[in-house]
C-alpha cells in the first residue's frame, strides 16, 4: 500500500516509509492511497475468526507487499497475546476493555505492532533509528514497554510535568536501557509541537533517523481499527445500530474505528466523548476549527487543545461538513460529571470505570436519549488503577493493584527536565 501526505505537497510513499518517516516532509500525516472494503461474508461470519486472524485480513492491504504475509501473521499474533472482552452494563450499553495488555491502556497495541514492524524493517540495517514520543499519559509507557530493548532503536519521550499520573509516570520513567524520558514543563501540546517541529529540522534529521510513536505513525494508528472489529464479534448477532463512544484526545483511535467502517464494519455512528478539551464537540456546533492550549482534567491523556488525526477523520469523510455530521457526534462533560458517572456506574452495575472510560459513558448516556434503539459500546481506554487516586476517592474503595501495576511500583523514576525546543535538539544532538 502507498500512503500520500494529507498536506499534498510531499511524495506518495510506501508502508516501509511511512513507518520509518513517521511523518511526511511538507509535516503532513499520512494516509492510504485506497481503501478496499472487505467482502460482506467476513462481517457474517466474524464470529468464526479468531482475533489474529481478524486483524491479520484487515491490516494486510495496508502493509503488503513490505510486509510478507508470513511475517505479519507472527507480528499479529505477538502483538495481540492477550483478551479485549465486552462487558455488558444494560440493554443499551457495554464496554469494551482495551487495557489487558502490558501497560494497561489500549495503546499496548499500536505500540507493539509498530515495534514489531521497525524492527523487521531494521532487520539488516546498520542505522539507529530515534523514536521521538509526545505523551499525555498513556502512549509514553506502552511505546516504552514495546520498543524495550528494540536492536537498533532508541526511544525518547516527552511528557507534560506534573499531568500525568503517577503510575503513567512510573511506566514511562523507570525502564532505562533504550528509553529515556523527558519531562516537559509545558502541555502535551508543546511536547507535540517540539515533536513536529523536530522532524522539519534538516541540522537534526541530516544526522539521525527520526520517526515518531504516535498515532501519526500509520503503523501505530491503524492497528487501533482491530477493537472495533472484536467488538463487533462479541456484539452482533445480539444487536443491531451498533454505536462506538470513544474518550477522544489526538482522536487517533475514533479515526481507526473510522477505518473499519471504511472497511465494510456496520458502525451506526461514532461519539466522540471529550473531556473539557473539546475542540471537536465545538466545531461539529460551530464549523470553526479553533484549537487552543488544554486545560488540566482528572482525565489526563485526553487533554489534547490541538488533536493531531482530525484532519484525517476530515479526509474520510472527504471534507464533507454534513457527511462528518451523520457519522460522528460529540459531547463535552466536566471533572464533576466525570466523577459522578464514576460512581453511578460502580452503584448501579458494580463496575469499576477509569475517569477516560467513564466519559466515553456519559457519550453513551447522551446518545441515546435521541437513539434509544442503539446499542451503544464505550471503549474503556485504560484500567482503573492507572488513575488510583482519583478512582478511590470517588468510589470510595481500595483497589487491588493488578500484577502489571504492581511491578513498576516502587520503581525510580529518571527524567530529565526540559522547557524549550533548543534544549530537545542538543540533547538529541548529544
Ligand atoms: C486512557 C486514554 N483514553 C483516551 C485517550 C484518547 O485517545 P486518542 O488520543 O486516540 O483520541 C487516551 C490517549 O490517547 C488515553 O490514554
Ligand atoms: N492520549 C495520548 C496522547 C497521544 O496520543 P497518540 O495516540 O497520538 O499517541 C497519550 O496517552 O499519550
Amino acid at each position: 500500500m502507498n500512503y500520500y501526505s494529507l498536506n499534498k505537497v510531499a511524495p506518495n510513499t510506501s508502508f516501509k516509509d511511512a513507518v520509518i518517516k513517521g511523518l511526511a516532509p511538507d509535516k503532513g500525516l499520512y494516509f492510504p492511497e485506497k481503501i478496499k472494503p472487505l467482502p460482506k461474508s467476513f462481517f457474517n461470519d466474524i464470529d468464526k475468526l479468531s482475533h489474529t486472524e481478524i486483524a491479520f485480513e484487515t491490516i494486510k492491504q495496508f502493509v503488503s507487499p513490505e510486509i510478507p504475509e508470513d511475517v505479519l501473521k507472527n507480528i499479529v499474533n505477538d502483538t495481540l497475546s492477550f483478551n479485549f472482552p465486552v462487558v455488558k452494563l444494560n440493554k443499551n450499553i457495554s464496554t469494551l476493555e482495551l487495557f489487558h495488555g502490558p501497560t494497561m491502556a489500549f495503546k499496548d497495541v499500536g505500540a507493539r505492532f509498530m515495534a514489531r514492524c521497525l524492527g523487521y524493517f531494521n532487520q539488516n540495517n546498520d542505522k539507529e533509528v530515534t523514536v521521538l514520543v509526545a505523551t499525555s499519559g498513556d502512549t509514553g509507557g506502552a511505546v516504552a514497554n514495546g520498543f524495550l530493548g528494540v536492536k537498533g532503536v532508541n526511544v525518547v519521550i516527552l511528557y507534560p510535568s506534573g499531568k500525568v499520573s503517577d503510575i503513567q509516570e512510573k511506566q514511562l520513567t523507570t525502564l532505562g536501557q533504550n528509553i529515556t524520558a523527558l519531562e516537559v514543563n509545558g502541555t502535551f501540546d508543546d511536547c507535540q509541537a517540539m515533536v513536529k517541529t523536530a522532524f522539519l529540522d534538516e541540522e537534526l534529521t541530516n544526522q539521525m533517523q527520526l520517526t515518531s510513536a504516535n498515532s501519526i505513525n500509520v503503523a501505530r494508528w491503524l492497528p487501533q481499527l482491530f477493537y472495533f472489529m472484536f467488538a463487533y464479534k462479541q456484539l452482533y448477532k445480539q444487536y443491531n445500530n451498533i454505536v462506538f463512544s470513544v474518550p477522544s484526545g489526538n482522536f487517533g483511535n475514533i479515526c481507526a474505528g473510522m477505518m473499519a467502517q471504511q472497511l465494510g464494519l456496520p458502525i451506526k455512528h461514532f461519539v466522540a466523548s471529550n473531556n473539557a478539551n473539546n475542540v471537536v464537540t465545538r466545531y461539529l456546533i460551530s464549523q470553526l476549527y479553533e484549537p487552543k492550549q488544554s486545560v488540566q482534567t482528572i482525565s489526563n491523556a485526553m487533554d489534547v487543545g490541538a488533536p493531531s488525526n482530525f484532519i484525517r477523520i476530515e479526509e474520510i469523510y472527504k471534507n464533507n461538513f454534513e457527511t462528518l455530521k451523520e457519522n460522528l457526534s460529540s459531547y463535552s462533560f466536566s471533572d464533576d460529571e466525570t466523577k459522578k458517572a464514576m460512581l453511578e456506574i460502580y452503584n448501579s452495575y458494580s463496575y469499576v470505570a477509569d475517569p477516560h472510560g467513564a466519559v466515553g459513558y456519559l457519550g453513551c448516556k447522551t446518545y441515546l436519549k435521541d437513539n434509544p434503539n442503539a446499542h451503544c459500546v464505550f471503549l474503556e481506554t485504560a484500567h482503573p488503577t492507572k488513575f488510583l487516586d482519583v478512582v478511590e476517592e470517588v468510589i470510595k474503595k481500595e483497589q487491588p493493584l493488578p500484577k502489571q501495576i504492581q511491578s513498576v511500583m516502587g520503581k525510580e523514576k529518571k527524567s530529565i527536565v526540559i522547557s524549550s525546543y533548543d534544549e530537545l535538539k542538543e540533547f538529541l544532538l548529544k
